[in-house]
């Protein structure tokens, strides 16, 4: 079985889509990581993020980045939706995750095109949304749990540009895909929201 998880920034599918594989047995890629891992790789080699030749060149990245913590850092994220604007940045890393999806027995996938693009032939789709305020509030604590100092004002800021980039951009926008479910945890706990999640993905299947 394969499970598509899109949504914006902090919406909670990177938590929801790893319940699912864990409740489900399934293998679980997190999608961000990889355009980060391009993201932080044109920042180490001083590259320019907003030529599509420079963030090509930054695909080539080792798979030990994939594990450095430095990635989920505000400014990271930022950049990796410079980067992922880019449709050759895109392409250079599509086949990983398509071979990713097709594994034996499926996967769980979550970014912001998997539903439409990477696995439109997914057997459950979710696009999980939140509030920008909440998602802010959410991002703001995990970015302070982890000692970044930055302001709660700052981060709602920045996830608002990368919502407008990420759905703004020509290249596999952020959008919902027509068959998928709609899981709003903007008032659910994480509890709420996997059980939610899961209920949706049964009745996908079951259908
Ligand atoms: N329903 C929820 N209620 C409260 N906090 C949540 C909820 N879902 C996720 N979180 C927290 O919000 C932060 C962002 O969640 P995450 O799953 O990483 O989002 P995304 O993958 O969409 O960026 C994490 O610290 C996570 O624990
Ligand atoms: N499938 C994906 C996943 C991420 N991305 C890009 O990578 C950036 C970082 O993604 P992420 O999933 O790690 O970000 P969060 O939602 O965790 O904040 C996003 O803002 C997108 O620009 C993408 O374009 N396509």
């Amino acid at each position: 079985m394969i499970i598509a998880v899109d949504g914006p920034a902090a919406s909670g599918k990177g938590t929801i889509a790893r319940a699912l594989a864990r409740h489900y047995g399934l293998p679980h890629l997190d999608t961000g990581l990889l355009y980060r891992a391009v993201a932080m790789t044109v920042q180490r080699l001083e590259l320019d993020a907003t030529k599509e030749a420079d963030a090509v060149a930054a695909c080539d990245f080792d798979d030990s980045l994939l594990a450095d913590p430095g990635l989920r850092s505000d400014a990271v994220g930022q950049l990796a939706s410079v980067v992922s604007a880019h449709p050759l940045v895109r392409a250079s890393l599509f086949q990983r995750q398509k071979r990713f999806a097709h594994q034996p027995g499926g996967a769980v996938l979550d970014g912001r095109d998997i539903g439409t693009v990477i696995a439109p032939e997914a057997d459950a789709k979710l696009f999980v949304k939140a509030t920008p305020q909440i998602r802010a509030r959410r991002r703001h604590s995990e970015l302070h749990a982890h000692g970044a100092t930055i302001s709660y004002d700052k981060v709602l800021a920045d996830i608002r540009a990368r919502d407008a980039r990420d759905s703004g951009r020509a290249a596999a926008p952020l959008v919902q895909a027509p068959d998928s479910a709609l899981l709003d945890t903007s008032f659910l706990t994480i509890d709420e929201s996997v059980r939610r999640a899961i209920a949706l993905v049964e009745a996908r299947v079951a259908a």
